[in-house]
Parts: structure tokens; C-alpha cells; sequence
């Protein structure tokens, strides 16, 4: 076998950047952390005499965006709110710019377009020099920008490609008229690694239908993929009269809901520039796309939030606060969002042996789990000293909170307490559930365990928010636990008011039977050693993901 598929298939994250060759036939593969989307450059290194270079590389690689965008003098949107939003997520940008607008709070008053020759420049200046992991686009106003921009990626690829459809400015003026669509969808989307139109633009790519409800949102993500971009966001902050804002992601194969608070603020300029922005800093950080695209939402409704009653501009809708994640009294503030029981979908739960084991730490454990889809997190360390847990679960917390990710701490209500954790999980034989609740509010998620009937209805009684039922299949990471098999799991559910997630013994080889019982409150999987004790951790939770949201969306709901 080549050394290229070896690299390929051991590593699953290589990402080939041509740019780096080093002479005729040679090639640096640069392992990254995520999931290769130009399988055109391994395919170039097979037909190459390669020498391949692994490097975890003794000079160290900044995280790059490259944000190709138009400029915004009110400094709300644009490439003004992309470096912002790099900077707040600690990511290096870069800009290339393509149209200079007269614009503050009340609209846009001027463009003027850069020249195509000189946008060329810019690009060749940046992705000559400067080693970008991800590009950005934004407003790009004429074919011949479109056309620029695509040959520069022809010729100096990068690692990831974001596309903002940017149309239409939040004050209703038009950046960018129907001309370009055309090369919109024959250019530019079929190398995106994702496109996130708003409501107008997903329906201006697609000849003008209207996109009223989710199941039309549905609709459009499906069509706009079909123009070749990997994923697509489709972005429903328009919809009238919903309380959340709902946003559909399709990656080709599954659709997720994604919903989060509807901020009630004027200040709100710039959220589709930062919400792409974000997603790029993410990505270029190591991040899979679904985790990146939750970062992103979260980190959004976390600065409207916390922008929601500056004052800036006399306009309707003014400019939020970027650097908000620098303020250390937003850091370590409660979380946002309300307990989404499809937060449960997959439970990583940590275990201290297991780290120490792989010599990891549970920062790091976490932070893998993550960049690879859990989408809850419980510290379960046992052996972990308490000022040592207390510290450790402080940066676990900021990882989380950064990913949108809500984090529990196992058994104790002390350490969830000092760190102002997302809650604990507790056991029959811990603090009582409605101790627990009395102790941390209505607010913060409690989750019981549960393997009886009995427990289920007491569960509910005292105030919990989920139920942890199991061990579903025998395990060796908790010592003398009875296990319930499918049926036990399955009686849980049924008496059980509360969503319930499947605990013990659960792998890649059986979490698709435990997935498919197809009960509507069983919402996910629990899992320790399958994620903890591996060697790839964020590998293992992609496929975890994958497996168990495929199977539980596949499967009837009897319930
Ligand atoms: C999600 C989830 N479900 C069940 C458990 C088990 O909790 P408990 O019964 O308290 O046992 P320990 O984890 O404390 O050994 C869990 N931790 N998480
Ligand atoms: C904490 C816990 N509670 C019931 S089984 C179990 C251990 C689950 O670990 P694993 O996923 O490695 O089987
Ligand atoms: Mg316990």
C-alpha cells in the first residue's frame, strides 16, 4: 500500500495542502485534526513520488481564516465584524477587500467596488504568503470578484471553504444583485465546504420560492446542496412567529434542527458575517463542521445577549459587541440556553483512569469529544483530587460553554456548584435529586440515574431533567452494576416522563440496536470507555455521532 493511504486510513484527519510543495514530487501532509474535503489533493499525492512529511510541525501553525469581504465603515458586519470575531475565537485573519461601503446604523449610503485586478492582488498577496486554513467569503458584488476568487482557490487551495451568500445588507440594500447567482451556483458553491444563506438568499439561489416554514427551509438546504456544497445552513432567523430561531444544517445525508434563543435586541447587525466568520475560525481550529456550526450559533446569541441593550447609531438596528468572549464576567456567566433533551443525543462521559491511561487530560479528553459531535459532557472523575477537579473542571467549562455544549459534573453537587457547571448527574444511592435541585436552582439540568419503573416516576417527582437508564449491556467501567438489558432500557422509557438516555456497555457495535427501539423519549446514548479508552477520540465520537443519529432518525417512534 502507498504511504499516502496509510497515512489516510490510520489518521483519518490528513489534510494535504499543496501549497506547501517543496519541489518537484513533493508534498507536506500537515495532520490538522479534521476531516479532509479536498480528497482531490490525496488523490494528487497518489499520483505523486511522494515524500510525505507528518508534522505535528516544530514551528507551530496559527489557525488562519482568510475573510474575502466587503468593508463596513459602522464596523458591524463585514470584514470588520470577521476580524472581531476571529480575534474573540483566537483565530489569525487575514482580509482581502472587495467593496468599500459607506454604511452605519441606518443603511448603506455608497459602495464602491474594488477593481477585479486589484482583489486578484490581494488574494495572491494572502494565499501566496500566509499558510490560510480556511477562507471565508462574504460580499462579493461582481461575476468577475466570483471569478477572481475561484481561480485563486484553483491555484492556491485551502483547507476549507465558508460561503456567506451575502445579498442583501440587514438594512434591505442590495450588495450583490441577481447577476451573480449564475456563478454562484456554478462556481463558487460546488467548492464550498459550506454555504449558509438566510431566508432571502436561500430563496434568491433557488429562483425566487418562498420560504415560509421549517419543512420549506427543509426543502431548500436539500436543493441548495444538490448545487455541490458539502453542507449547507440554512438560516431561519426571518421565520415569522417563532419563539427560537431554527436554523436547518444538511450535510447530504442527515438534517439537524438547530435552535437557540431569540434574542429581543435592535443590535443584530452583522450575525450572518459572524456567524460564518465563526464557523471558519472553528473550522480552522480542528473542529468537524456540525460542532463548528453549533459553536458558532452559540457564540452569536452569546454576544446578543450580551450587546442587548448597548446604544450605538440612531438606526433601527444597530452593531453588537464582538470581544464580549474577552470579558471575563461573560466567561464564567450561567449558561443561555434552556435543557434541550436532544442534547442527549450523544453523552460523553469522562473517566480519570482512562485519561491518565492515554495521558491525556480531561481538557483535552473533552475538547476531542466535541470537535468530534458529543453533544453533552458529564466529569465523571472519581479519583480526581477535589482542588485538582475543581480546577480542571473551571477549563473543561470554558471549552464547553465555548461549543455551545452543556456540561454536568457526576455526583458532585460541590464542585458543580464552585464552577457554576450546567448541573450534576446523580445516582440512587447519591444527594437526592430534589437535594440537588434545591441546592442549584431551577435552572441548571439535573439528570437521575434510573433502572427501574419506581426510579423513573421518583425521578420526575423530584425535579430531575433527564434519566440515565442502564447499564444496558455488562461494562467494566463501573464495578458490580446490574445490567437491564434492551427490555429493562425499554421499561424505563415507557413509564418514564422524562427523556432517557441509554447508559452501559454501549459501543460503535451496539449503540445502533440501543438507537433503534425507536421509543420518542429515548433521545441518545451514554458512553465512557467507547470514546475515553480509544485512541482517537474525536474519530470515535464522529462515527458515534453518526451511527446513533442516522439509527434514531431512521427508526419508528411506537411512543
Ligand atoms: C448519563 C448517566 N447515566 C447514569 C450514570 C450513572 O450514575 P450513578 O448511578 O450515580 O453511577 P456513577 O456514575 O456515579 O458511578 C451516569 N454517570 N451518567
Ligand atoms: C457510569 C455508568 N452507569 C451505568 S453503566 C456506567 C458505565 C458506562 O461506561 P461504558 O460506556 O464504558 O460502558
Ligand atoms: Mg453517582
Amino acid at each position: 500500500m502507498e504511504m499516502s493511504a496509510v497515512l489516510y486510513q490510520e489518521l483519518n484527519f490528513v489534510c494535504i495542502n499543496p501549497r506547501q510543495q517543496q519541489g518537484p514530487g513533493q508534498m507536506q501532509a500537515l495532520v490538522l485534526g479534521f476531516q479532509p474535503s479536498r480528497v482531490l489533493n490525496l488523490k494528487a499525492m497518489h499520483d505523486t513520488n511522494v515524500s510525505a512529511v507528518i508534522s505535528e510541525s516544530s514551528k507551530q501553525r496559527v489557525p488562519h481564516v482568510l475573510s474575502v469581504a466587503g468593508s463596513d465603515s459602522g464596523a458591524g458586519a463585514g470584514i470588520q465584524a470577521d476580524l472581531k470575531t476571529c480575534a474573540a475565537r483566537g483565530v489569525y485573519c487575514s482580509t482581502v477587500v472587495t467593496a468599500v461601503t459607506a454604511q452605519n446604523t441606518v443603511g448603506v449610503q455608497g459602495v464602491n467596488i474594488v477593481p477585479e485586478r486589484f482583489v486578484s492582488e490581494q488574494l495572491k498577496s494572502v494565499l501566496s504568503d500566509m499558510h490560510v486554513t480556511v477562507v471565508k467569503t462574504g460580499m462579493l458584488p461582481t461575476v468577475g470578484i466570483v471569478e477572481v476568487l475561484y481561480d485563486s482557490l484553483k491555484q492556491f487551495p485551502v483547507q476549507a471553504l465558508v460561503v456567506d451568500p451575502v445579498m442583501v445588507s440587514t438594512s434591505g440594500d442590495v450588495l450583490a444583485g441577481p447577476s451573480i447567482l449564475d456563478i454562484f451556483r456554478e462556481q463558487l458553491l460546488p467548492m464550498a465546504d459550506i454555504v449558509t444563506p438566510n431566508l432571502k438568499e436561500a430563496s434568491a439561489l433557488l429562483g425566487g420560492i418562498k420560504l415560509q416554514t421549517v419543512s420549506d427551509m427543509r426543502s431548500a438546504a436539500k436543493s441548495i446542496h444538490e448545487m455541490g456544497p458539502r453542507n449547507v445552513l440554512v438560516k431561519g432567523g426571518d421565520l415569522p412567529a417563532a419563539s427560537d430561531a431554527v436554523d436547518i444544517f444538511f450535510d447530504g445525508l442527515e438534517f439537524f434542527e438547530l435552535r437557540s434563543l431569540r434574542i429581543q435586541t435592535q443590535n443584530s447587525h452583522g450575525t450572518g458575517c459572524t456567524l460564518a466568520s465563526c464557523i471558519a475560525a472553528e473550522l480552522a481550529k480542528g473542529s468537524q463542521m456540525l460542532p463548528a456550526v453549533r459553536a458558532a450559533k452559540h457564540y452569536v446569541e452569546t454576544a446578543l445577549d450580551y450587546s442587548k441593550d448597548i446604544h450605538i447609531g440612531n438606526g433601527l438596528q444597530g452593531p453588537f459587541d464582538h470581544l464580549c468572549k474577552l470579558k471575563t464576567n461573560v466567561q464564567n456567566s450561567s449558561r443561555l440556553q434552556r435543557f434541550d433533551p436532544d442534547d442527549l443525543l450523544l453523552y460523553a462521559v469522562t473517566d480519570s483512569k482512562m485519561n491518565s491511561k492515554w495521558g491525556r487530560s480531561i481538557t483535552d479528553a473533552v475538547k476531542a469529544a466535541i470537535e468530534g459531535g458529543a453533544t453533552i459532557v458529564q466529569l465523571r472523575e472519581k479519583d480526581t483530587e477535589t482542588s485538582n477537579f475543581l480546577e480542571e473542571a473551571r477549563k473543561c467549562l470554558e471549552v464547553c460553554r465555548s461549543h455551545g455544549v452543556p456540561m454536568l459534573i457526576n455526583d458532585r453537587v460541590d464542585i458543580a456548584l464552585a464552577c457554576d457547571a450546567d448541573g450534576v448527574h446523580v445516582g440512587q444511592s447519591d444527594m437526592p435529586a430534589h437535594v440537588a435541585r434545591s441546592l442549584l436552582g431551577p435552572k441548571k439540568i439535573i439528570g437521575v440515574s434510573c433502572k427501574t419503573r419506581e426510579h423513573a416516576h421518583q425521578a420526575w417527582v423530584d425535579g430531575a431533567d433527564y434519566i440515565g437508564s442502564g447499564g444496558v449491556y455488562s461494562t467494566n467501567t463501573k464495578a458490580n452494576n446490574s445490567t437491564i438489558g434492551l427490555d429493562g432500557l425499554k421499561t424505563v422509557c415507557l413509564a418514564s416522563k422524562l427523556p432517557v438516555v441509554a447508559i452501559g456497555g454501549i459501543g460503535l457495535s451496539n449503540a445502533g440496536s440501543v438507537a433503534e427501539i425507536g421509543l420518542e423519549n429515548l433521545k441518545g446514548v451514554a458512553v465512557v470507555s467507547a470514546l475515553f479508552d480509544r485512541e482517537c477520540i474525536r474519530s470515535e465520537a464522529r462515527k458515534l455521532h453518526t451511527l446513533v443519529s442516522q439509527t434514531m432518525k431512521t427508526s419508528a417512534v411506537t411512543c
